[in-house]
């Protein structure tokens, strides 16, 4: 007896593959890993017909393979997959409700010249949302048999069945040519999509004419800012109430240690390094929840994938795609979760290289130590009238040039360490839909997790690390600066040296040590450098009032420029080494961001100091 015929059973993925997959085979299947792979390999001979071997294979939407799941899926079709034979028919599952993007694949698939037979299955989904396709008409246009199913009420298998075995026995399908590239197939999908579709549902109605408005060349890039601008908004004025409410209640905490515990060294750990420490980190939790919340809800929406189609065209400027804007976008609450978001951006390099810009992005962390500098040293005053806050201009230009100097840094990759071929940009757009409550607090879970874990474990070790560099030596009784005796000072002197052509006096040197494993801490390390003591309140008004003394001009903004680049946070060099499994990037990293903040902070400074005197 002859070897069964092979039957892979392929297609986008969810469209219910396995589904039909199970109901072909019955209880009969095998289940074994791929060698050397954590794919599962889940074959079974046909019911009733066991010259015939279905194998599941892993969903894709196309024959570009975007991870190591779909790698298998396309290497079995091509036959270049060692543990699999090359099929000897496929059995193409496409989702009715969503015809036009499913039928892509189909395209590709044809275009391998394998006996074929097409699943369309989902249907009674598609009769619900009031979606007609013209199954026959559709056969006719691909050329191939095409039966309705419905997998999990068994619907159309029979049907199904019998199209298989014939499909098999009168071999490949004519030719029929829908063009070259990916383009072009996306192209003929749309055409037949839309002639086969009778009539094209509820849902389908309602996104076209909102993509109408929302991806209109001029009105969806306006709405798109305007959005962005309300959410930026949002997240400043909503956070203010509950920033305040943290602040209290670890000015409430600082205040029962200190009643409880005698003066000493205790009480200092406690409450100047551990309680001020990591209160100063977790008052950024309702900025970057509320960043998020506004994140997700788009996403949920289906507006994000938009978003990033309206993005596409200045990404692409730079090399990059719209896929490494909602990672670029994130980054303004917290690097970390950025970068790993940058996980869905399929080409290696152009992930890679949004990994290495996201640290650009102005994080919230850079906020408070934005906001002392620019109370210290720029005038409140107002422009144009009464109209424009000088400081809010200067917290913008600090934004806009952490902005500029991600688009310049990802072009200059793009064409050297992260060099790769341009693709065209195919995302899929996915219907709009009314925004899921429970994927929307499962991913501020998971923001407010990664976010708290970071400073219950780096930032706490700092913290605590700090205020032993800057505990010991003790100074002696009565020492104007107690801090210039301590670790912190002793280093603060070695880098001065370093720092100096860029005006980085003692003070700021030695408050750069613990200021680099994350940035917040700058500010209560110059709190610490200058004696200030206190609550977080009194200690950035010390601070504020310190640097208005005793900073030139030049160097307050020489500080400013090196806080828009410099790497100063562990955390985010720790998440690029998981990201990239390795310490080459995250190196390389370090690298280009020190010498851009040096760069930058020499300029600034040499200008500052020529034009200022
Ligand atoms: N209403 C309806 N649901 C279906 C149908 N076919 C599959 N489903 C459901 O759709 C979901 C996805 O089905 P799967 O069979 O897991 O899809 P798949 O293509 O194997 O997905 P991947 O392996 O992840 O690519 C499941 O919840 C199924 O129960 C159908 O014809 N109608
Ligand atoms: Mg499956």
């Amino acid at each position: 007896m002859s070897s069964p015929s092979l039957v892979a059973v392929v297609g986008n993925p969810n469209c219910g593959k396995s589904a039909l997959f199970n109901a072909l085979t019955g209880l009969r299947q095998k289940v074994a890993n791929y060698p050397g792979a954590t794919v599962e390999r889940r074959t079974g001979p046909l019911l009733g017909n066991d010259h015939i071997e279905l194998v599941d294979l892993p969903g894709t939407y196309s024959m570009t393979p975007r991870s190591p799941d779909e790698a298998v899926t396309t290497d079995v079709l091509k036959g270049t997959f060692k543990a699999e034979r090359r099929p000897d028919a496929i059995l193409c599952v496409v989702d009715a409700t969503n015809l036009a993007q499913h039928l892509r694949f189909v395209i590709e698939l044809r275009a391998l010249g394998v006996p074929m037979v097409i699943a369309l299955n989902m249907t009674d989904l598609a009769a619900r949302e009031r979606i007609n396709i013209d199954a026959s008409a559709l056969a006719h246009k691909l050329g191939v048999p095409v039966v309705e199913t419905v997998a999990v009420r068994k619907k159309g298998l029979q049907d199904l069945k019998e199209k298989t075995i014939e499909a098999l026995q009168m071999g490949a399908p004519s030719t029929l040519y829908f063009g070259a590239s990916v383009r072009d197939y996306q192209r003929a999908a749309r055409k037949i999509a839309k002639d086969v579709t009778l009539s094209e549902g509820i849902g389908h109605k309602t996104t076209r004419v909102l993509d109408n408005v929302l991806l209109h060349p001029v009105a969806g890039p306006v709405i798109l800012l305007a959005i962005l601008f309300l959410m930026f908004q949002a997240v400043f004025s909503w956070a203010e109430a509950p920033m305040t409410w943290i602040e209290d209640g670890i000015a409430y905490l600082q205040t029962g240690v200190n009643d409880l515990l005698p003066e000493g060294w205790l009480l200092s750990f406690l409450s100047d390094g551990i309680l001020a420490g990591v209160g100063a980190v977790i008052v950024f939790l309702p900025q970057i929840l509320i960043l998020f919340a506004f994140i997700l809800v788009l996403e949920s929406t289906g507006y994000m994938a938009r978003a990033a189609f309206l993005m596409d065209r200045l990404m692409a400027a730079v090399g990059l795609n719209g896929r490494a804007f909602i990672p670029l976008l994130s980054s303004f609450a917290c690097a970390i979760p950025g970068i790993m978001a940058a996980r869905t951006i399929a080409d290696p390099k152009d992930r890679l290289t949004t990994i290495l810009i996201a640290p650009l992005m102005t994080c919230s962390a850079r906020i408070p130590v934005y906001t002392v500098l620019i109370g210290a040293v720029i005038p409140n005053t107002t422009l144009f009238g009464n109209w424009v806050g000088l400081q809010g201009v200067v917290m913008f230009t600090l934004y806009l040039a952490g902005i500029i100097a991600a688009l310049i840094v990802a072009a200059v990759l793009k064409r050297t360490v992260a060099k790769g071929k341009a693709h065209t940009f195919m995302l899929e757009l996915p219907k709009y839909q009314t925004p899921r409550l429970a994927y929307v607090l499962t991913g501020l879970y998971e923001r407010a997790r990664l976010f708290l874990r970071r400073a219950g474990t780096i930032i706490l070790s700092v913290t605590i690390l700090l205020w032993f560099l800057a505990s010991f030596p003790a100074a002696p009784e009565g020492a104007a600066s107690p801090v210039s005796y301590s670790l912190v000072g002793i280093i603060g002197g070695w880098l001065e040296v370093i720092f100096a052509p860029i005006g980085f006096n003692w003070e700021i040197s030695a408050a750069l040590v613990p200021g680099m494993a994350a940035r917040e801490v700058a500010i209560s390390a110059l709190g610490t450098v200058y004696s200030i003591g206190g609550s977080e309140e009194m200690v950035e008004a010390g601070v504020r009032a310190a640097i208005a003394a005793n900073w030139s001009l030049p160097t307050a903004f020489s500080f400013m420029a090196w806080f828009i680049f410099a790497p100063q946070c562990l955390s985010t060099i720790a998440v690029t080494r998981r990201e990239t499994a390795g310490w080459k990037w995250p190196l390389f990293m370090l690298g280009y961001l020190f010498a851009l903040a040096y760069i930058a902070s020499f300029i600034t400074y040499q200008v500052a100091s020529a034009i200022i005197g």
